[in-house]
């Protein structure tokens, strides 16, 4: 089967203050791949993923996103397409006020009209998905660390975005419960045919979930490849991530 390109940046350039933080990013991602964008402190991996979002305009070269160059997005538009992209932070905090049901019904309750009685069920379903079928009724403060976390991913993927995007989604979790998050990551790329774009430095992680791994370095893609090719590879800063896991960082 011919693989499906969910994403596609060419010669993506980004300045900030005058100064070049991306310089010319290149790259593909396949449908059902978990990718990690790897790279030091400040190389630029949550800049790509802001613009991959839209959060900021393109100021010079071409993001693709589900066949859409997002440049030439309608306003109009825009709304619709990005309600179709699952977005999960390692911030992204639950309303105290509400309880997790309410939290992961917030997209539904905002962005359709489907009944109450539909929302809950779809929510129970996505509480379910992440082994929370028992924290509806549950305020974000009577939750432990992991627990927060995957409500936060249940709320992320209620409208079934084909493609999740996490930004450090595992920051602050003890080792246990990051692997019950990764296997929880991978079973929505199983069960869901979700395609993951992840930013971490969590080596652990990224040897039990990357299928394809982006270093970004000096304003590019230095390296573009498999797991075990990204393993075996020669470049001195991509060995130091799995050999010292310093984060890339040099010294
Ligand atoms: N909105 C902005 N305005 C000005 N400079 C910015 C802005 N966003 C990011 N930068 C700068 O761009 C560079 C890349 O930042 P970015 O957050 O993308 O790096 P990163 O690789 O995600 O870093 P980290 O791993 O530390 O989170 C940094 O030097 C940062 O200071």
């Amino acid at each position: 089967m011919k693989e499906n390109k969910i994403i596609e940046i060419n010669h993506l350039k980004v300045t900030f203050d005058d100064r070049e933080v991306l310089k010319d990013v290149s790259f593909t991602i396949t449908q059902g791949d978990v990718t990690v964008i790897l790279g030091g402190s400040g190389s630029g991996k949550s800049t790509i993923l802001k613009h991959i979002l839209g959060l900021f305009p393109v100021e010079a070269g071409v993001v693709n996103l589900l066949d859409q160059d997002i440049a030439t997005l309608k306003e109009k538009d825009e709304l619709d397409f990005y309600l179709k992209l699952g977005v999960f932070y390692q911030n992204g905090a639950l309303l105290n006020s509400l309880t997790v049901g309410d939290n992961v019904a917030l997209p539904l309750e905002q962005h359709t009209d489907l009944p109450p009685q539909l929302i809950e069920e779809m929510v129970r379903t996505k509480l379910n998905l992440v082994n929370l079928e028992d924290a509806y009724y549950l305020y974000p403060s009577q939750l432990s660390g992991g627990m927060l976390k995957r409500a936060a991913l249940a709320r992320a993927i209620i409208l079934d975005p084909p493609v999740l995007f996490c930004d450090e989604p595992g920051a602050g979790l003890d080792p246990v419960s990051l692997a019950a998050l990764d296997e929880l990551i991978l079973k929505l790329r199983d069960q869901l045919g979700m395609t993951v774009v992840m930013v971490t430095h969590e080596v652990s992680s990224i040897l039990r979930i990357a299928d394809k791994i982006l270093f970004v370095e000096d304003g590019v893609i230095g390296f573009d490849g498999t797991l075990e090719e990204a393993r075996k590879s020669p470049l001195p800063s991509l060995k130091d991530f799995f050999t010292v896991g310093t984060g890339g960082k040099k010294g």
